[in-house]
């Protein structure tokens, strides 16, 4: 999910698997056999999923591009997202990214179990239900797991990741790389700065971010980067607490990258002192943080500009402009 004030939330919608009938009745065993054929969900819930029957599907509001449900079973509770257009790559870079964050075994996420596509077009992604509690949880519980995750979570590959995935609907492109400073600069800010240029036509951003590309070596002097598994759009609609209080994380864009990288979403994420201080006891400070933090912003300012509009553009070119005076460039 990314972060914008009025978007429209698709999933107060009824997902078109949860009209298809039910498998229970034997009266409409050969009709319910075409069906469970039809509707793969269904199908994997009841075999691998381990349930006998499902005995509620209930949608879930909240999230803006897919359809959310909950399908109740004897076997526990799964939750389903769907897309009616989409293929399954979605999905899989989503399930990949939630299976190396809950294999660090550190800050709680929902397990994934099965992506697929639909017989109708689009695709499916299964995964454990989260019954989620009242608040978003503590706060330094939230900075000291996620640093946990960031230490287990390493990469012999370099920065990048297995495959691209989306940040909100934006490609995101994860090809690895040796070195951060080429991986940041080509395939987050340069992509997205192209992006600007194609759809509209905004040479001025488009230049003015080539030249702090080109001349953003010193922001990374006397700084070691080694590549730390990021969760990649960390901000409070994506961050909750299972009922029991215990932080959750939901919807990554995961690559492996620089940790500061993972506070380029603070300016809609709410982190306070006791988040930070938490965090910053298990994965210290690196020299030049604060000189970086904007740097790490203008990724999800440009990939704002490009989703919804030149309402984030000058959010974009002022940290820009800041830059450049900065680096006399
Ligand atoms: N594992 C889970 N268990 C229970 N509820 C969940 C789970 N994951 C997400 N949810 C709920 O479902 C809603 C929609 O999920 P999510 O935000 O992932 O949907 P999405 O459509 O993929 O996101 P986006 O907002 O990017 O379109 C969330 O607001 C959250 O409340």
């Amino acid at each position: 999910m990314v972060a914008h004030v009025g978007l429209i939330s698709l999933t107060s919608c009824f997902s078109p698997l949860s009209r298809l009938p039910r498998l229970s009745s034997t009266k409409h065993k050969p009709f319910a056999m075409a069906a469970m054929n039809e509707d793969p969900v269904r199908q994997w819930i009841l075999s691998e999923g381990k349930a006998t029957k499902i005995t509620n599907i209930s949608s879930i509001g909240g999230g803006c591009i897919n359809l959310a449900n909950r399908y109740d079973t004897d076997a526990g509770s799964f939750f389903v997202k769907t897309n009616r257009s989409i293929g399954p790559s979605m999905f899989e870079g989503e399930a990949l990214g939630l299976g190396a964050m809950y294999e660090t075994g550190s800050i709680r996420v929902p397990k994934p179990f099965k992506v697929g596509p639909l017989p109708t077009g689009g695709s499916y992604i299964i995964m454990e239900f989260i019954e989620f509690g009242p608040s978003r949880g503590n706060q330094s519980v939230l900075g000291r797991k996620l640093a946990e995750m960031h230490k287990a979570g390493k990469s012999e590959k370099g920065f990048g990741f297995d495959v691209n995935n989306t940040i909100g609907s934006t490609p995101q492109m994860n090809t690895w790389s040796s070195d951060w400073s080429q991986f940041y600069g080509e395939h987050r800010l340069v992509y997205q700065l192209k992006l600007a240029l194609d759809q509209y036509g905004d040479s001025t951003i488009y230049e003015k971010g080539q030249r702090l590309v080109k001349s953003m070596g010193p922001l990374f002097d006397n700084v070691v980067i080694e590549p730390c598994l990021l969760h990649g759009d960390l901000w409070s609609g994506n961050i909750s607490s299972h009922k029991n209080g215990e932080p959750v994380i939901l919807d990554p864009a995961c690559y492996y990258g620089h940790n500061e990288a993972e506070f380029g979403m603070s300016w809609c994420a709410g982190f306070g002192g006791a988040f930070y201080n938490a965090y910053f006891e298990v994965m210290p400070k690196q020299p030049g943080f604060e000189k970086r933090r904007d740097l790490y912003i203008l990724y999800h300012y440009l990939n704002h500009y490009n989703l919804f509009g030149s309402g984030y553009r000058s959010s974009a070119m002022s940290i820009i402009d800041d830059y450049l005076r900065m680096l006399n460039a």
